[in-house]
């Protein structure tokens, strides 16, 4: 079976509906455009999409956001996928790869809230929503007396839950925000010593199957290497650990000048908050050097006791 694309018939991009995901897809369409394609999109719901009622730690299912995706590129429906990287699964199923990472938009995250300017203006025992089990531990190693509260649901969703009084403030990435022309809304960016971000937050990945050399070949243009070593460290972290989004985790990578910068974090909220904190750096000019710089980092990481868990 022949499937690859013939030159001038247009590239499909299959995406989730959320605006912060239709956005990330005309991103890439645009950047495709611009080097000549055609290119379409493809919307589609994901089991990440439907939940929305439960943690999607509890959920337990690798890949939410991803496998309708997927499914779609394996039917033929659609070339690429676009995903926020953090979303991705840290093992990409037999037969799909990585074909790029983009250049990263803002790392950090953020605090949200109509009347606190940060962290530190929060009163004793505030509310702060946030789903996100890396977020609830660092809060709590900031803060704890604050009460945490879960909020689940796509960036206007989870502003107008905040804005509907139900929370004193939220977290979010401020990369969504960003993208979405919302950055006015973000009252302090948390310094990454703080608050370390979750492997691959605020980067793109463009998803292809691994038989299309072709698309692999178009996109090329569109990756940032730097972003991609410090994202596949991150990765190569999280990946180690067993990652899962029931691990509160956080990996960090920051590639300058043929070094790469490496932090991460392992939390536990079985009983008593414990945090294990890793700083480590490499010379890195390789996917293959990053990769070892985070698994290093995961090793250090449970000599100071954080648990891995197997992949499942
Ligand atoms: N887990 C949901 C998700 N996936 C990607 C982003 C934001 C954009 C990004 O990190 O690239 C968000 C929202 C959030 O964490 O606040």
């Amino acid at each position: 079976m022949n499937t690859a694309t013939p030159p001038n018939s247009p590239l499909v991009i299959a995406t989730r509906e959320s605006r912060l995901a239709i956005w990330q897809a005309e991103h890439v369409q645009a950047r495709l455009q611009s080097l000549g394609h055609t290119v379409t999109l493809l919307g589609m719901t994901t089991k990440g999409d439907q939940i929305l009622d439960r943690s999607l730690s509890k959920v337990g299912g690798k890949g939410l956001f991803v496998k309708e995706l997927e499914v779609a590129l394996e039917e033929g429906r659609a070339d690429i996928a676009v995903h926020s990287l953090k979303d991705v699964p840290m093992e990409l199923p037999e037969g799909f790869v990585l074909a790029c990472v983009m250049e990263r938009e803002d790392p950090r995250d953020a605090f949200v809230s109509p009347n606190y300017a940060s962290l530190d203006d929060l009163p004793l025992g505030a509310t702060v929503g946030t789903s996100s089990l890396r977020r609830q531990v660092l809060l709590q190693a900031l803060r704890p007396d604050l009460k945490i509260a879960p909020l689940r649901g796509n960036l206007d969703t989870r502003l107008r839950k905040l804005d509907d009084g139900q929370y004193d403030a939220i977290v979010l990435a401020a990369a969504g925000l960003k993208r979405l022309g919302l950055g006015e809304r973000i009252r302090t960016a948390f310094a990454t010593d703080d608050m370390l971000p979750a492997a691959g937050q605020g980067a793109l990945g463009i998803e292809v199957r691994a038989d299309r050399a072709d698309l692999i070949a178009a996109l090329a243009p569109l990756a940032h290497q730097p972003t991609w070593l410090g994202v596949a460290a991150e990765r190569a972290v999280s990946r180690s650990m067993g990652g899962s989004c029931s691990m509160p985790l956080a990996a960090h990578g920051v590639w300058h000048g043929d070094q790469l910068h490496l932090q991460a974090a392992w939390g536990d909220l079985d009983g008593q908050l414990a945090l294990v904190q890793v700083d480590d750096n490499a010379t890195v000019t390789t996917l293959a050097q990053a990769e070892a710089l985070g698994e290093s980092v995961a090793a250090q990481l449970r000599a100071s006791g954080a648990r891995s868990v197997p992949n499942t």
